[in-house]
């Protein structure tokens, strides 16, 4: 199987094209090539496929054999693949994903490069039971939750995916493997959650660190940056744009106002290409 190692702001994927359709082995194939001892090593296998309703689909496997919805770093790695291989002319291209359908998307191209991408990640489901969360209400801001006998609170936004976003004083330091994984399989969530850990430094500025469901602790997330901006304008600590600031580097969200639709600007590298006998 040939494929190309890539990563958006170190969140990094296993990216395959060609296949037509998702294969039946996905999942166990995304264990055993994430695995960064005895595989190739990353957060997520990626599949390019043919689609009906855009230029290309994107299915998502977690390094745990989980399918996600969504994938915001990823769907910027698939468009400048797409783009570099020549399977595109336009710097305009749909993506479609499981949780947000045909994605639009902008490739900035400087001098045949792809420079940033802009992805429109649709807009952010905010009601309780369809994010999923047990919570019946319609936003979740500001909830209590417990984990490990510390109390948190916390704000749910789906990007496609789900997300707990919690405030804490300093997420850059912030003890990431003591309270994510207890929290990414609360109760409150059915289909278990990507938590947040979020200090607002003004406006139009936080920093945030990532426990993602399916493959824990990453660089970067995506969807995670959006809904961290959506969950600061939901408690009224940032503007409607903001840079995220992630420990792989900064990515820029905008909640639109007119159409309601979550924008993401970052960047996507290619580390090297590589074939494996699977
Ligand atoms: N672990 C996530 C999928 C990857 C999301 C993240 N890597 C991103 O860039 O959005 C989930 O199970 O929902």
């Amino acid at each position: 199987m040939e494929f190309t190692k890539m990563h958006g702001l170190g969140n990094d994927f296993i990216v395959v094209y060609g296949e037509q359709e998702l294969p039946l082995n996905a999942s166990e194939l995304a264990v055993r090539l994430c695995n960064r001892f005895f595989g190739i090593g990353a957060d997520g296998l990626v599949y390019i496929l043919p689609s009906d309703v855009a230029d290309f689909k994107m299915r998502i496997m977690n390094s745990d054999g989980s399918e996600a919805e969504q994938c915001g770093n990823a769907i910027r790695c698939v468009a400048k693949y797409v783009y570099d291989h020549g399977y595109v002319t336009e710097d305009k291209i749909t993506i479609e994903t499981l949780g947000a359908g045909a994605q639009q998307v902008q490739l900035q191209v400087k001098d045949g490069n792809v420079e940033k991408v802009t992805v429109d990640m649709g807009e952010p489901m905010l009601d309780g039971v369809q994010i999923p969360t047990t919570i019946q209400a319609n936003p979740v801001v500001n909830q209590p939750i417990d984990a490990n006998g510390q109390q948190f609170h916390f704000t749910a936004v789906s990007m496609g995916n789900p997300h707990c976003v919690i405030y804490v004083k300093d997420a850059v330091s912030f003890d990431l493997g003591t309270w994510g994984p207890a929290l990414e399989v609360h109760p409150y969530f059915p289909k278990k959650v990507n938590v947040e850990f979020a200090t607002v430094q003004d406006r139009s500025h936080v920093d945030m660190r990532v426990w993602e469901r399916g493959a824990g602790p990453t660089l970067a997330c995506g969807t995670g940056a959006c809904a961290t901006l959506v969950s600061s304008v939901l408690n009224g600590t940032t503007d409607r744009s903001a840079w995220i600031s992630l420990k792989g580097g900064d990515l820029f969200i905008e909640w639109n106002e007119d159409d309601n639709h979550v924008y993401m600007t970052g960047l996507a590298s290619v580390v090297y290409t590589g074939k494996i006998e699977v």
